[in-house]
């Protein structure tokens, strides 16, 4: 379970308030209009952003006090974060332990890569790749990464309605099958049916 209670932030001299939980396996949409503090959400959540006042709970622990690197969260920015000197296929090998088989970790990429439709993609750079190539790769890297709780900042805001469905279903089905618990900031309907449990409106 995620709790966030009584979260304040200050942001821009104006004060945000969240609080609200969501069970462990539930993906929840985060809407409103544009500067009520979406991406700050998960801003804090990831520890980019500090809060003022209130608690990020999981399964009790609090996150707050952790340093970026250990809480257990994976983060898709809405600016999608690669790294331009490594080849696309380099990006998505890191973060991960180093015990982890990178022959079952290579199959794993590259099974998501061609369901994405961006296999073709894997040898080049980043810089190489379309908009809606680099949103389908940085998908990839996020949902596959071991943590458990996934942030999405607009994660197909740059993909057409055909790809982004299959993206859409892709999320929804590793998801599930890897009980991840998924906050989505989105301003798509269609996201929302296909993927979101639950919705948080912040107004
Ligand atoms: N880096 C920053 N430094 C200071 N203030 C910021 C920063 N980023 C955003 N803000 C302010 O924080 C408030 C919330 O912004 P946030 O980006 O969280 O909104 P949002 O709901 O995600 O908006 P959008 O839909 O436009 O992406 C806004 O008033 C914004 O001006």
């Amino acid at each position: 379970m995620l709790q966030i209670k009584q979260l304040q932030v200050l942001r821009d001299q104006k004060l945000l308030k969240y609080d609200f939980q969501l069970q462990q396996g539930k993906t929840l949409a985060v809407q409103g209009l544009s500067g009520v503090g979406k991406s700050t959400l998960l801003q804090v959540i990831a520890g980019f952003v500090a809060a003022e006042k209130g608690s990020v709970l999981w399964h009790g622990q609090s996150l707050l006090e952790l340093p970026v690197e250990q809480r257990p969260v994976s983060y898709l920015f809405q600016q999608n974060n690669l790294f331009e000197h490594l080849s696309v296929i380099q990006n998505l090998m890191l973060g991960f332990a180093d015990d982890t088989d990178q022959d079952q970790l290579l199959d794993k990429l590259v099974n998501a890569a061609i369901e994405l439709q961006v296999d073709k993609q894997l040898e080049k750079k980043p810089t190489e790749l379309s908009g809606g190539q680099r949103q389908r790769i940085a998908i990839i890297r996020t949902l596959l990464r071991p943590e458990p709780i996934i942030l999405l900042d607009e994660p197909f805001a740059e993909l057409d309605p055909t790809t982004r469905s299959l993206a859409t279903q892709w999320v929804a089905d590793i998801a599930k099958q890897q009980n991840k618990t998924i906050l989505m900031v989105t301003h798509q309907s269609e996201d929302v049916q296909q993927l979101a449990d639950e919705i948080l409106q912040l107004q």
